[in-house]
């Protein structure tokens, strides 16, 4: 039988069938992005609690003109399907396909660029600001989750909307979910509007009150008091109102035709922002994300573990800091891990069930976090901030002025440094040794393996500066693990393998990847030394500036932004320590964003793997040599 789904190829087709087939279609959104994402990968749960949602807005708006701002992004897939991608789908995440977030570039129903949270309502206002400056008149929607409505900047601009009254329509997906269970306060007082029978039924009552009382003015304003008294004894205030919103809800976010209802009546809010609440299920319609919606969140295409030599599974980075962590939290009553919603991407659950009161899940609160963990700090605790390489630059300003100026010890663990895959663009962790390393006071390491991830922990907690340690997304590389922590000098690099003709200086994966091009380099008649520089700030100087003198060619290797970063940083070494007749390549991340595709392929089209080395490193000997001729012969 023919697919509803199939005939959609852009919201004008959504608008022409039966309001009677929009369930049925939903169930098609929802069979096509399971069957996709759990054989690619992606973001399956959130994306499946929107899906009425989704045909709900491409019905009653008006999309390109229309904007609809996706925060975070990562529930977009019903949108993409209904937007002219389906075609596409099955690219999702993949290198060359479409992004797995909403995205400017992919398409004009984007309205935003996203991939972290908490951007939606800003940029809505901006461009409903925009839009009367012009004046023109088109509507302007921020979906926003229970999450990601947590984050300062969502909690900034709604501040913000409520004091320009603009015509804005927010929606709150509610699912009592971030990616665990929504923390704090203001989910507290979700959780109470959507599981507070006494509010549905209240509000019920109110809506019969006030129909019987619509004849006259003087009964409607009569009605709204005994709706605004049934609030308050439900709600102790009424949150939105007080902000400048028109509040309307709970709605069920799975009922097509509530939603538009809803729609169509904030639609006619012409002088205000209108705030609709949803609560939906994430997972809805797939058995195993709706019972397991944190497994669900997001999934990967599915592969076979890694194993280690001796045969086991090999662990990976984030695993290893979270036993890491757990082992020195035991030993050490200084020790508090501060996250910002992600827990499980850290692999935290075991220390929250054993040590709940060592662990703060702020929420998607990265700025805070890190002041947080600046005053613990300060009353003498030693405090392990673990947020991802790319939402730490949430909190630049954070680090500089409330750690580093006043030289708080605070250990930063920045999973996902460097190449992350298939999230692309927004979450690649490719700039924090540049923005780490520039700031004073800062220590910045990045280990080699697994092993060296948990010396490197603990390190940093005995320093008393501030110390950052970077390690990439995934499985180590199978190395033993030592059982006992061991401190490791600051600034001290580590020579892996000598050489004379050249010298490869590299940090974190590309170490791994450097020693295997040297072997190979070997077999073909070069001796390539290798330095494991752990860190890249302070950088050993003197361990630099010897292999440069012997080899005088040196090439740097880092999944980092070429500016500013390890390479940058021995070039202005040589170029300070008047090094003569050094050649210095640097290989890294040119100046561009980084988009999606597995790591493999990333690493191999920026030359960051051993092939990619191997292939630089003995042109730019060869080159060096032909120069050198060159030289020696034009003396001649
Ligand atoms: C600044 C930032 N911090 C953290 C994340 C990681 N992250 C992505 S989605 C998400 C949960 C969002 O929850 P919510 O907004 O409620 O959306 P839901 O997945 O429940 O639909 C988190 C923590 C992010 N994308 N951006
Ligand atoms: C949407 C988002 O920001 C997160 O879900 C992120 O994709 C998690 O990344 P990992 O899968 O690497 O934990
Ligand atoms: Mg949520």
């Amino acid at each position: 039988m023919p697919k509803i789904l199939d005939s959609i190829n852009s919201p004008s087709d959504l608008k022409s069938i039966d309001g009677s087939s929009l369930s049925e279609l939903a169930a098609e959104i929802r069979e096509e992005m399971v069957s996709r994402v759990t054989a690619n990968g992606g973001h399956l749960a959130s994306s499946l609690g929107v899906v009425e949602l989704t045909i709900a807005l491409h019905r009653v708006f008006d999309c390109p003109k229309d904007k609809i701002v996706w925060d975070v992004g990562h529930q977009s897939y019903a949108h993409k399907l209904i937007t002219g991608r389906r075609e596409q789908f099955s690219t999702l995440r993949q290198y060359g396909g479409l992004s797995g977030f909403t995205c400017r570039d992919e398409s004009p129903y984007d309205a935003f660029t996203t991939g972290h949270a908490s951007t939606s309502i800003s940029a809505a206002i901006g461009m409903a600001s925009a839009r009367d400056i012009a004046e023109e008149s088109f509507h302007v929607i921020a979906v926003i989750g229970d999450g990601a409505i947590t984050g300062g900047m969502a909690l900034e601009a709604l501040n913000h909307a409520g004091h320009l009254g603009k015509r804005l329509i927010v929606i709150l997906n509610d699912n009592g979910m971030s990616i665990s269970p929504t923390v704090g306060a203001m989910s507290r007082l979700f959780s109470r509007v959507r599981f507070d029978r006494r509010y549905y039924q209240a509000s019920e009552k109110s809506k019969r009150l006030l129909s019987r009382f619509s004849m006259g003015k003087h009964f409607w304003n009569f009605g709204q008091k005994i709706k605004g008294s049934l609030k308050k004894i439900i709600m102790p205030t009424t949150l939105w109102e007080e902000f400048g919103f028109a509040y309307s809800g709970p709605i069920d976010g799975h009922n097509i035709n509530e939603i538009i209802q809803a729609l169509e009546k904030a639609k006619n809010y012409t002088h205000k922002p209108a705030l609709i609440h949803l609560v939906t299920t994430k997972g809805k319609g797939y058995a195993p994300a709706e019972i397991d919606a944190v497994n669900f969140h997001g999934i990967s295409p599915k592969g076979s573990p890694k194993k280690n030599g001796s045969g086991q599974k090999v662990p990976s980075y984030s695993q290893v800091f979270a036993e890491t962590v757990e082992m020195m939290a035991k030993g050490n009553p200084k020790i508090a891990v501060i996250t910002a919603a992600m827990p499980d991407g850290y692999g935290l659950g075991h220390m929250q069930s054993v040590m709940p009161d060592r662990i703060f899940d702020v929420g998607i609160c990265e700025q805070h976090a890190v002041t947080f963990a600046a005053g613990l700090a300060a009353q003498g605790m030693t405090p392990i901030v673990a947020i991802y390489s790319t939402f730490l630059q949430r909190a630049f300003d954070q680090i500089i002025h409330d750690v580093a100026l006043p030289k708080l010890p605070v250990v930063f663990a920045l999973d996902r440094g460097g190449i992350v895959g298939e999230d692309g663009k927004t979450h690649q962790g490719i700039f924090d040794l540049s923005y780490l390393s520039l700031i004073p006071n800062m220590i910045v390491a990045s280990p080699k393996d697994e092993n060296e991830l948990q010396h490197l922990l603990y390190t940093a907690t005995l320093c008393g500066s501030p110390m950052a340690v970077r390690y990439p997304r995934g499985t180590g590389i199978g190395v033993e693990l030592e059982h006992e922590l061991k401190e490791i000098p600051i600034g001290s690099a580590e020579t892996l393998r000598t050489g004379d003709n050249a010298a490869i200086l590299a940090t974190g994966p590309s170490v791994s990847a450097a020693l295997a091009a040297s072997e190979r380099l070997s077999e073909r008649g070069y001796r390539v030394a290798v330095i494991n520089m752990r860190f890249v700030k302070p950088l050993d100087e003197q361990l630099i500036l010897d292999v440069a003198r012997e080899t005088k060619n040196i090439i740097s290797v880092e999944e980092n932004v070429l500016s500013g970063g390890l390479g940058s940083q021995i070039a202005s070494l040589l170029h300070r320590s008047d090094v003569r007749g050094v050649h210095l390549k640097c290989l890294g991340i040119p100046d561009e964003f980084v988009s999606h595709g597995t790591q493999a392929e990333l690493r191999s089209l920026y030359h960051l793997d051993a092939n990619g080395i191997q292939t630089e490193v003995q042109r730019f000997i060869e080159a060096n040599r032909l120069m050198k001729l060159d030289l020696i012969s034009s003396h001649v």
